[in-house]
């Protein structure tokens, strides 16, 4: 395809959305192409629709599988209605989050396996993978403070989980970056997110010369 996707992943709270943001800004005037910010669930009407359903504090009820295929399912939408098409235009498409999600998740934090998650979402993408993945790497319980101090009382369905379901969907992160060293790359998020937003940049620049080249 044309153009470049990229996504970020990291546990609740890591900065991604800040940092994605701030990166953005720094960018725009650097890169060869258009830029598109994206996130996922989400992204497109249903896709967001979707989002509502599964974050929904008050869906205590949901089974884990159904959890799965609604992550993918929202997946599916927002890849035939944004990011296929940016991509065919040859846009550069950021998304906060992406498959990785799902496998740390729901393959890892629900019992569900990274290898049947990985299925789904197989079908749900027709196979597409990023071509850089930027891992912001936090301790959980730092990534839920940082949450719990700007929004107290206003957490979602899967924010509100244990401590011991965000542990074991960061040791997911560790087994997903283990496996794919080429496309994910590691960003220490503790750091000051300057610091973040920079060390970001530096990946971009390495592993993606081609589009920072003069226009
Ligand atoms: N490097 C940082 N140091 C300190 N605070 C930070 C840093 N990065 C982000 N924050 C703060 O942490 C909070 C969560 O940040 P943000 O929403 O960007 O995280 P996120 O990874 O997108 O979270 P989520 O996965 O829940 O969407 C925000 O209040 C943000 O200002
Ligand atoms: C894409 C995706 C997300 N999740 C989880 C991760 C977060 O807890 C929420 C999304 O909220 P955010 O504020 O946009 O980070 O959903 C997941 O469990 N599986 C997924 O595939």
């Amino acid at each position: 395809m044309a153009g470049y996707f990229i996504t970020f992943e990291g546990p609740d709270g890591a900065g991604k959305t800040t940092v994605l943001e701030k990166l953005v800004e720094e960018i725009k005037k650097k890169v060869t192409c258009e830029i598109l910010v994206t996130r996922e669930p989400g992204g497109s009407k249903i896709a967001e629709a979707i989002r509502d359903i599964i974050l929904n504090p008050e869906n205590t009820e949901m089974d884990d599988r159904t959890e799965a295929l609604l992550y993918a399912a929202a997946r599916s939408q927002h890849m035939a209605e944004v990011v296929f098409p940016a991509l065919e235009a040859g846009k550069l498409v950021f998304s906060d989050r992406f498959v990785d999600s799902s496998l740390a998740y729901q393959g890892m934090g629900r019992n569900l396996g990274i290898e049947k998650v990985a299925e789904i979402n197989q079908f749900a993408t027709d196979g597409l993978n990023p071509n850089l993945t930027l891992f912001l790497d936090i301790d959980p319980k730092a990534g839920l403070a940082r949450i719990a101090k700007v929004r107290p009382d206003k957490e979602d369905r899967l924010e509100k989980e244990k401590l011991s379901f965000h542990q074991k969907v960061y040791t997911g992160y560790q087994e997903i970056v283990k496996r794919y060293p080429e496309r994910i790359k590691i960003v220490d998020a503790s750091q000051d997110v300057d610091q973040v937003v920079a060390d970001c940049l530096a990946i971009l620049k390495q592993q993606l010369p081609d589009l920072f080249e003069v226009k």
